[in-house]
């Protein structure tokens, strides 16, 4: 039925590479198809190239996934493989977010040199994050720690923590995960006391919008619990104008026909949080994520989104 190699985008990190191949894999499986039946594409996106600014004031999300959306609008590759919590909430025209792969764990991951939980860093340690969320979330917890900057990939943050530059640092378990790197974790943050990101350790594979021979390819990998979790997250991000300088959190759990949401908005200094919870039938996780996202934009108030950005 295939009569070309199906193209695969994605970006060249490890975690990027890892998750393109875990894609081939499960469409290898699900169509009994051969390796060679599907090409990686490895693109360079803006966001890889900068390392020397937060990516929040370089023009956040998008920066990572804009020439790859390129490819796949000129025909160079036919799909493209995500993190769902790198991904805007409004995509280029004609293309789509076709599905979510199962999700991964979802928690962060605390990797400490001399402790092996947040709780347990002396007053005044430092904590290194690239992450908004996580900066404000830490602050949050412990306003006595420093809190300061920290980019590169995972190699380059472990290498800089076990060289002293910071005492611990946070990650996505679900990443240290499928980069063989689990055991790095000295603790995890449960999600209850920690929220994560929204998207957080799904997969998801965009695609064109009129392209129905990739789409009915993808079908058989996707994830339907995840995918009405994400569509409750991603509604949620969108109710609050999915601004990269406000720190937003939120998770959604799917119990068969039930589905649970919280959320959190934060200021990036810690010193104020909102949170928000919602629940209903999982058919409605759309519209349980918007109402989720509008009830903490009013309970916040216009001033907490204008006295920061
Ligand atoms: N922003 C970078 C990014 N995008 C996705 C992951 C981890 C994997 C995932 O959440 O699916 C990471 C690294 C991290 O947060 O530690």
């Amino acid at each position: 039925m295939q009569t070309r190699p199906l193209r695969i985008g994605t970006r060249g990190s490890a975690l990027a590479l890892a998750q393109a191949s875990e894609t081939r894999a499960r469409l290898m499986a699900a169509h009994g198809l051969p390796e060679e039946a599907f090409e990686i594409e490895v693109i360079s996106t803006s966001g890889d190239r900068i390392q020397d600014r937060p990516l929040s004031e370089a023009g956040g999300k998008g920066l990572f996934t804009k020439e790859i959306e390129e490819a796949m609008l000129d025909g160079r590759i036919d799909i493209a493989v995500h993190s769902s919590k790198d991904m805007p909430t409004i995509l280029p025209t004609g293309l789509k977010l076709a599905v979510f792969l199962e999700r991964e764990d979802v928690r962060d991951a605390f990797i400490g040199r001399d402790v092996a939980a947040l709780a347990d860093l002396p007053r005044g340690a430092t904590v290194g994050s690239s992450s908004l969320r996580r900066q404000a979330q830490i602050r949050r917890l412990r306003p006595d720690l420093k809190v300061v900057m920290y980019r590169g990939n995972v190699q380059t943050r472990l290498r800089k923590l076990a060289d002293g530059v910071v005492d611990a640092t946070l990650l996505a378990q679900a990443g240290l995960r499928r980069l063989g790197l689990e055991h790095v974790a000295t603790s995890i943050l449960p999600e209850t006391d920690f929220l994560p990101a929204p998207g957080q350790g799904a997969i998801c594979i965009e695609c064109r919008e009129d392209d129905a021979r990739v789409e009915a390819m993808l079908a058989p990998i996707a994830h339907r619990d995840t995918g009405i979790a994400l569509a409750c997250e991603r509604a949620f991000l969108a109710a609050l104008d999915g601004s990269c300088r406000t720190p937003i959190a939120g998770h959604a759990v799917v119990d068969g026909n039930k589905l649970h949401f919280r959320g959190m908005i934060l200021r990036p200094d810690g010193s104020e949080a909102h949170d928000v919870a919602g629940e209903g039938a999982s058919a409605d996780a759309e519209a349980i994520g918007h109402d989720a996202g509008m009830r903490v934009r009013a309970q916040a108030g216009a001033g907490f989104f204008e006295d920061w950005s």
